[in-house]
């Protein structure tokens, strides 16, 4: 995260913006490392865009975040781990490592989708034991109800990008490395689009099982942009540490959303 960018955060003591420039930008985890104490707190005062400084307060210790293919739960939970001080998990690269390294398309291609679909319930059941994680979750995890089992030991953040957004990030790095979108005909973008709205269709009330939801439409509006493509990852991660924070300020008392 680049200072500036810390800055408009505006953090506290316990994360310090000089603190960025010296530090790897996050630390990842491994599986099997020793469990910290549930009750550890981190305190992180961002924030707003109103110039109101809270007390982020996370007493949960473990949050994950759904969504798409390429919503950028990887890009921004990055940023989120980062200021909260927790480490970072990718569970498609966690599956891809207990699988001898294979990529999550050899997986597919090797093994079929229900040996992958099995790993990765495998690694959210042993992510779900851990703490102080930030964890980018697949974005087919949503699907298996044994999986929302293990999510919600966390707080589940869903990051809602409409799918014509979602469509140009991957018409832009292009889909070898997802195996449900690269066998469709036509150009880059509508290949995705068409695949996209087809399983978006299909996930949509699953995604909603969240206990936070982060509309990038809303944050446009919220932020005066024309369009969703406007927003940087920070002001993503910005709203989704806000909505963590209603959603605990309310906890039990349902759905945080902006
Ligand atoms: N807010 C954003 N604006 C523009 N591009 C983004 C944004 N967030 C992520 N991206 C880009 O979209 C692609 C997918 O992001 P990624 O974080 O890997 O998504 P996911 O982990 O959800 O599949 C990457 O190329 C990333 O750089
Ligand atoms: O949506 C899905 O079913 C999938 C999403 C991918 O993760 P990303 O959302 O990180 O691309 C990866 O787990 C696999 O290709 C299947």
């Amino acid at each position: 995260m680049d200072v500036k960018a810390a800055q408009r955060l505006q953090l506290s003591a316990v994360v310090q913006p000089e603190r960025f420039g010296r530090r790897p930008p996050f630390s990842t985890c491994r599986l099997g490392v020793s469990r910290e104490p549930q009750s550890l707190r981190v305190f992180v005062s961002p924030m707003m865009m109103r110039r109101r400084t809270t007390a982020l307060e996370v007493s949960s210790s473990y949050d994950n975040i759904s969504g798409m293919m390429g919503s950028g739960k990887t890009t921004v939970g990055k940023i989120m781990s980062q200021v909260l001080g927790y480490s970072f998990c990718d569970s498609d690269a966690l599956v891809e490592e207990e699988v001898g390294g294979n990529s999550v398309a050899d997986i597919f291609e090797q093994h079929g989708e229900t040996f992958f679909r099995n790993k990765e319930t495998e690694v959210l059941h042993k992510l779900s034991l851990l703490h102080r994680l930030v964890i980018s979750t697949g974005g087919g995890a949503v699907m298996r109800p044994i999986n929302w089992k293990y999510m919600h030991k966390g707080v589940s953040v869903w990051l809602d990008v409409p799918v014509e957004a979602l469509a140009q990030r991957i018409a832009a790095v292009g889909t070898n490395s997802r195996p449900l979108l690269n066998y469709e005909a036509g150009d880059p973008y509508t290949r995705a689009f068409m695949r996209l709205s087809a399983i978006f269709e299909e996930r949509g009330e699953a995604y909603a099982n969240a206990n936070a939801r982060v509309s990038l439409k809303k944050i446009a509006i919220k932020l005066s942009k024309r369009d969703v493509s406007e927003l940087s990852p920070t002001d993503i991660a910005i709203e989704a540490l806000e909505q963590i924070d209603n959603f605990l300020k309310g906890e039990g008392g349902g759905y945080a959303e902006c």
